[in-house]
């Protein structure tokens, strides 16, 4: 029988996200089990896992790195007897943030590949070396087994030269390769199919605009089917507010801070990518706390919520402009998906754009993809569930299930 299960891991700077998934079983049996391993490396760590015929456990203690992170996490499938020594796993699938011009498509690990993702950490600090870390165990656990990189990067590699260039001198961004590469692209690419569809149209005959809006967040333009903008940058730091980044700064403001701040530049790399953002604004990086406090009259949190609407409503009508034609507003992500006031906020005042929000259908809650613009509305406003695991197992799937 052939093998038809594919673990897929995504690793992020302090937790584990994982799904195991049965690629033949109907959609709402599928995944085989779930789970989060948060707070690594500190005193509270803790991992909570959900198998799909039982109840979740949750265990915590210290979890010390990404390494035991995993090892946690395939004992708990082994509870299940969902060991990762089963038969049944086709291969595993991992999420790597940044694929430089390297990657363009899924691809099988080998060492090469390996070295690769290495060399990118510089431009990745929060997110490859976790990644790397999960790879390693991974293929220690089961080096029989194919392991296969989804990188973020990938769907945005069809941007034009006119937005991935920086005006820089062409020179010194060769040689260091300084570029627009975004992230985030495996839900772009996931949620610009779901919103064609729940459209009712092909990817190729509609153009969007697709906010991810998590911890990390970004925003892209997809004309076409293909990402022609996209909010990150050479890092998964520029854009839009995050929950930690700062986003888009007037990069003089690093120079401000060595030599008049007398910050080094891992100093100012740790404040602008963990204490910035939404955290650094008013000390929340959780957008339901910032969305109480606000709701209780406290004005940091409102000016910090000020400050992310501010420029989310600038990239909207950044890539309104790009596009030129717009057909959807898709909401992704954590905040977009669950947040309605942001939701709101985010369209507030561009009627004249054609966008609008209707409250009732913005106020219900579901897992479906949904449209919230009023009945009639030129421009599409929908909330697009994410699904970066599914995305990830099928494209591991497709790679590896071939001769399976
Ligand atoms: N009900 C909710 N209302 C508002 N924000 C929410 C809600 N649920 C989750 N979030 C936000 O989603 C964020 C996490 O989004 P997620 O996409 O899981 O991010 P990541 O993958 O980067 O960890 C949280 O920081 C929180 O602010
Ligand atoms: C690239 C990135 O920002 O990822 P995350 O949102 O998972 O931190
Ligand atoms: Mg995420």
């Amino acid at each position: 029988m052939a093998a038809t299960r594919v673990l897929v891991l995504n690793s992020g700077s302090s937790s584990v996200k994982y799904q195991l998934i049965d690629m033949r079983e109907a959609r709402g049996r599928r995944r085989l089990a779930v789970g989060l391993v948060e707070r690594i490396g500190e005193q509270t760590s803790r991992l909570r896992h959900t198998p799909r015929d039982g109840g979740t456990r949750e265990t915590t203690g210290v979890i010390a790195d990404h390494d035991a992170a995993l090892k946690a996490v395939a004992a708990e499938l082994a509870r299940d007897g969902l060991g990762l020594d089963s038969p049944d796993l086709a291969a595993i699938g991992h999420r790597v943030v940044h694929g430089g011009m390297s990657f363009t498509e899924p691809t099988v690990i080998d060492d090469t590949v390996l070295a690769e993702i290495e060399r990118l950490i510089p431009v990745a600090p929060l997110h490859n070396p976790a990644n790397l870390i999960g790879i390693r165990t991974a293929r220690a656990l089961r080096p029989d087994l194919p392991q296969v990189a989804v990188f973020d990067t990938a769907f945005h590699t069809t941007m034009p030269e006119s937005a991935a260039r920086y005006a820089l001198d062409t020179e010194t961004a060769d040689a260091h390769r300084i570029r627009r590469y975004g992230f985030h692209g495996t839900s772009h690419a996931y949620v610009s199919r779901a919103t064609a569809q729940l459209l009712g149209r092909a990817p190729e005959d509609v153009n969007l605009i697709v906010l991810h809006l998590g911890n990390g967040a970004s925003a892209s333009a997809v004309r076409a089917g293909r990402c022609v903008d996209t909010s990150m940058g050479l890092t998964p730091l520029e854009g839009l507010v995050m929950g930690t980044r700062s986003g888009d700064l007037d990069p003089a403001v690093i120079f401000h801070l060595m030599r008049v701040g007398g910050m080094s530049a891992d100093e100012i790399d740790t404040l602008l990518n963990k204490k910035s953002g939404l955290i650094g604004l008013c000390g929340d990086n959780d957008m339901r706390e910032i969305l109480r406090r606000r709701g209780e009259g406290d004005e940091r949190a409102k000016l910090a919520f000020d400050i992310y609407i501010h420029r989310l409503k600038k990239y909207i009508g950044a890539y309104y402009a790009v596009l030129g034609h717009v057909d959807a507003v898709a909401f992704t992500a954590g905040v977009g998906e669950n947040a309605a006031e942001v939701r709101a906020a985010a369209v507030a005042g561009l009627e004249e754009l054609g966008l609008a929000v209707d409250a009732g259908r913005n106020a219900v809650r579901g897992d479906e993809p949904r449209l919230i613009s009023p009945e009639g509305s030129r421009v599409a406003v929908a909330v697009v569930p994410t699904d970066e695991e599914w995305e990830i197992a099928t494209q591991t799937y497709a790679l590896v299930g071939k001769d399976g």
